[in-house]
C-alpha cells in the first residue's frame, strides 16, 4: 500500500446513502452561482481557479465508490488511457488517443501512459481483449495509475469486467466528458444542464451498478466494507431511480424558465433587424480568441478543452459601419455525448437561429477535416443549423503547415485563413462577413429633416446607404434598409413635408 492509499479518506462517505449523496452534491448546481452570471472578463480569475482545481492531490480512493467514477468530480489523478483501432489508419487512432488525453488534462488528470489495441470489436466482457487487459493491469501496476480512461463508451457490465482485471477504476470517454463540463459551468443554466446530461448518464447504469456491488459483496471491494457491501436491493434501486427522475423533472423546468430570458433577447436582435453571426467549431479551435480579436470583449481563452460553454454575445460593426452580433458558443467534439448535446439544446440552438456562421477550424491539427466533419455532423442535429450559410475560418496560420492551409483552401472554397493571435487574414473575414449578412430587404429613396439625426445614424448602422445627400429641405437617403427602419423614415420623411 502506498502512503497516498493510506492516508485517502477512504471511509468518510461509506455508511451514507447513496442516492442521497448523490443528490445532495447535485442539489449545490441550481443554487450556487444565481448571482455569477457575469461572463464579462473574468479570463484571468478563471484561469486561476480552474489552475487551482488541479493542484489538488492525493484524493485517490481506489475502487471504494464506484458512483463516483461514473458520476460528477471523477477526481481522476494519475491515468492510463486505452484505445482501440478498429478502422482507419494508424495515425488517426493516435490522434484519437491523444484528444483523449487532452480531455483528461483538462479535466485535471496526470496521464501517465496510453495504449491502442487492434481489434475489430470491442471484447463484450472486458472491451479489451484478455491478454491485452493483463498487459493494462501490468502498466497501471507499474506506473501507479488510480485510473484508466477508455476512448469510447462502455457498457456497464464491460467496465465491471475491465476493473476486475485491471484493479483500479475504469472510467469512459462520456464520463470524462461529462466531468469537464460540470467543471467548467458557470452559468445556473449551464450547470443545469450538466446535471441533467449527468443524471441522464446516469438513469441507465443504476441497475448495473447496484448489480456490480451485490455480485462483489465480500469480494472485490477492499475489506468488504462500504456501500458495496451492502448490495442496494432492487426496491431500493427503485426508489433512487424515481428520485433521480423527480430531480431530473425539476431541472427541465428550471431550464424551462430560464429558455425566455433568451428567447426575448433573440426577438429584440430580430426585431431591430440585426444580423446575428455564430462561431462555432471543435472545442480548442480559437473560437473565443477569433471572438476577441474581432471585437473588444475580453473572453476567456484556455489551452484546454470545453473553455467556453456559456453563449458570449459581442456587438460588432463590419468596416462599413453596419451592426451585427457576434456569439461564441460551446465548443463541438467527436461523438460528443448526446446526454449533453440534449441538455445544451437551448444553447446549440443560438447557432441555429445565425444568420452566418463562421466555423473555426485549427488549421495547425493533424486532422482537420475529422473535425470539420465531427462540428458539422452536430450541426445536422441542430434544427436550421445546416441551411445557414458557413463561413470556414482557418485559424492558427501562423502554427499550420502551407501545404495544409492550400489543401483545406482548396476544399473548402468559402474559407479564410486568419490567426486569431497575429491578427493575419482577419481584415479579410471582416470584409467577407460584411459581404455575406443577410441583405436589409427594403429599397428606398427619401428626405427626412435634419433633425432626424437618429434615423441617419441608424441607416448608417444598419443599412446600406448608397447615397446621402444633404440638400436644402433635409437630408436624402438612398438605399437598403430593413422593414422597421424604412417605416420608421417614411414617416419622418412624411412629417417633413
Ligand atoms: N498559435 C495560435 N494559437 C491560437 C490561435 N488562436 C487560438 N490559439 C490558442 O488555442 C487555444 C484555444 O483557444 P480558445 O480561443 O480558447 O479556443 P476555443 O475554440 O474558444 O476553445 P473552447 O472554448 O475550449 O472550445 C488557446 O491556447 C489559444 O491561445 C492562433 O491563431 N494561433
Ligand atoms: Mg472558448
Amino acid at each position: 500500500m502506498t502512503e497516498e492509499e493510506k492516508t485517502a479518506p477512504s471511509s468518510d462517505h461509506q455508511g451514507q446513502d447513496v442516492a442521497a449523496r448523490i443528490l445532495a452534491r447535485l442539489g449545490t448546481a441550481l443554487e450556487s452561482t444565481a448571482t455569477a452570471d457575469t461572463h464579462s472578463d473574468a479570463g484571468e480569475l478563471e484561469r486561476e481557479e480552474r489552475a487551482r482545481l488541479k493542484r489538488v492531490v492525493g484524493l485517490s480512493t481506489e475502487l471504494e465508490d464506484i458512483s463516483e467514477v461514473e458520476y460528477r468530480q471523477i477526481r481522476l489523478e494519475k491515468v492510463v488511457l486505452v484505445g482501440l483501432w478498429s478502422q482507419g489508419t494508424a495515425e488517426a487512432a493516435e490522434v484519437s488517443l491523444r484528444e483523449l488525453a487532452a480531455l483528461a488534462e483538462t479535466a485535471g488528470s496526470e496521464v501517465l501512459d496510453g495504449i491502442i489495441q487492434r481489434r475489430q470489436t470491442p471484447d463484450p466482457a472486458t472491451y479489451l481483449g484478455k491478454g491485452k487487459a493483463k498487459e493494462l493491469a501490468e502498466i497501471v501496476k507499474a506506473t501507479g495509475a488510480d485510473t484508466v480512461i477508455v476512448d469510447s463508451d462502455l457498457a456497464p457490465s464491460q467496465r465491471r469486467g475491465l476493473e476486475d482485471v485491471v484493479k483500479v477504476k475504469v472510467v469512459d470517454r462520456t464520463a470524462l466528458i461529462l466531468d469537464i463540463f460540470a467543471q467548467h459551468a458557470k452559468s445556473r443554466e449551464g450547470k443545469a444542464q450538466v446535471e441533467l446530461a449527468q443524471l441522464e448518464y446516469l438513469l441507465p447504469r443504476l441497475r448495473g451498478w447496484g448489480e456490480s456491488m451485490s455480485r462483489q459483496a465480500g469480494g472485490r471491494v477492499a475489506g468488504g466494507a462500504g456501500i458495496g457491501s451492502r448490495g442496494p436491493g432492487e426496491t431500493k434501486i427503485e426508489l433512487d431511480r424515481r428520485r433521480i427522475r423527480n430531480r431530473m423533472a425539476k431541472l427541465r423546468k428550471e431550464i424551462e424558465l430560464m429558455e425566455p430570458a433568451r428567447a426575448t433577447m433573440r426577438a429584440n436582435r430580430k426585431r431591430g433587424a440585426v444580423p446575428s453571426v455564430a462561431i462555432a467549431g471543435y472545442t480548442n479551435a480559437g473560437k473565443s480568441s477569433l471572438l476577441n480579436q474581432l471585437t473588444d470583449a475580453q473572453v476567456m481563452v484556455q489551452n484546454a478543452l470545453f473553455a467556453t460553454l456559456d453563449p458570449t454575445v459581442r456587438k460588432c460593426v463590419t468596416p462599413q459601419g453596419r451592426e451585427y452580433t457576434l456569439t461564441d458558443t460551446v465548443g463541438f467534439v467527436r461523438n460528443l455525448p448526446h446526454e449533453l448535446v440534449e441538455a445544451f439544446r437551448s444553447s446549440l440552438e443560438e447557432v441555429g437561429l445565425a444568420d452566418l456562421i463562421l466555423h473555426v477550424v485549427d488549421a495547425a491539427h493533424p486532422d482537420p477535416e475529422g473535425q470539420i466533419q465531427a462540428v458539422r455532423t452536430v450541426f445536422a442535429d441542430i434544427e436550421g443549423a445546416s441551411e445557414i450559410p458557413e463561413i470556414i475560418v482557418l485559424n492558427k496560420a501562423d502554427l499550420a503547415e502551407p501545404e495544409a492551409l492550400a489543401r483545406l483552401r482548396s476544399q473548402f472554397k468559402n474559407s479564410c485563413v486568419v490567426s486569431a493571435h497575429t491578427g493575419q487574414g482577419i481584415d479579410r473575414l471582416q470584409e467577407m462577413i460584411s459581404e455575406q449578412l443577410p441583405r436589409p430587404a427594403v429599397a428606398l429613396d427619401v428626405v427626412i429633416p435634419y433633425s432626424r439625426g437618429d434615423l441617419l445614424s441608424r441607416v448608417h448602422e444598419t443599412g446600406e446607404p448608397e447615397l446621402i445627400e444633404h440638400l436644402p429641405e433635409g437630408t436624402r437617403i438612398k438605399g437598403l434598409v430593413d422593414e422597421h427602419l424604412a417605416q420608421q423614415l417614411r414617416q419622418a420623411a412624411e412629417a417633413s413635408v
